[in-house]
């Protein structure tokens, strides 16, 4: 067992999901990988179960009964990853916006460098996105500024979904009182791990916009953000 495990959300990933997995387990370093998919119509997770058997005791996967939101499968992502002692825990998309690659610095940010959590950062140096529509980038970058306006937090990337997490950090959080289902789950995440004052280091990342498949992005997700932010403020940390 590798101390490090890479969760991966799916909803209909059928395009991406054999080439992430190869792209993960062609990494220097030995990471597991935990698929967390929503019973997706068009058979993502079948294609897993055929990985397993090329990849037994580092390829896992957890079906939902249905699309339940991105924090949703994270949250079920981390119970798992924490009640099985990884030490590092790490989130990334299916649809290679992030870099495999980036996977060993987020890794030793933590590993060597010291951090309770190393974020994957698009705007920690310029804003770093290729092949987002325009609208898309100011909506992500807008959003990021103003939870930094309203929460007072020190990152630039609030929203980003590609994070390792020392499982200390996981065990702190009181993952049950996580209000978010959507998108805002990770700025909720960061907020609580900041307000804990873990080590919080940012690393600068290239997100590249997927060419296979389409973004599960919604309004409901927009709005969870903007509104879900300031009660989130008001709230501070869960009782
Ligand atoms: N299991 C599950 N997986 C989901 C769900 N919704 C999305 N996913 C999976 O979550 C990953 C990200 O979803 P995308 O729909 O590709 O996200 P995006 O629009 O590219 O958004 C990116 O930017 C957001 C805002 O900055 C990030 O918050 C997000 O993590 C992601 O990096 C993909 O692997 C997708 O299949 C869901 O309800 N359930």
């Amino acid at each position: 067992m590798s101390d490090a495990l890479v969760i991966i959300p799916t909803y209909n990933e059928k395009e991406n999901i054999e080439a992430i997995v190869k792209a993960v387990f062609s990494q220097k370093k030995a990471f597991d990988i935990l698929i967390v998919d929503d019973n997706s119509p068009d058979g993502t997770a079948e294609i897993v179960k055929n990985l397993m058997n090329d990849f037994s005791n580092r390829l896992f996967l957890e079906v939902r009964m249905k699309k339940n939101g991105l924090g949703t499968a994270y949250i079920h992502g981390f119970k798992w990853a924490i009640a099985r002692k990884y030490d590092y825990i790490i989130e990334m998309d299916a649809d290679f916006s992030h870099d495999p690659k980036d996977l060993n610095r987020l890794y030793k940010a933590c590993y060597n460098d010291g951090a309770d959590v190393a974020i994957g950062s698009r705007y920690s140096q310029g804003v770093n996105v290729v092949n987002w529509p325009m609208k898309r980038v100011l909506l992500s970058y807008l959003a990021s500024k103003y939870v930094r306006f309203i929460t007072g937090i020190p990152i630039h990337d609030t929203t980003a979904g590609f994070v390792c997490w020392k499982r200390k950090v996981l065990e702190t959080i009181q993952l049950d009182k996580i209000k978010f289902i959507g998108y805002a789950f990770q700025i909720e995440m960061k907020f609580i791990a900041w307000k804990h004052r873990f080590s919080i280091k940012e690393v600068s990342v290239i997100f590249t916009d997927r060419t296979l498949g389409t973004s599960k992005m919604s309004g409901n997700i927009v709005y969870e953000a903007l509104f879900g932010v300031l009660k989130m403020r008001l709230r501070g940390l869960p009782k």
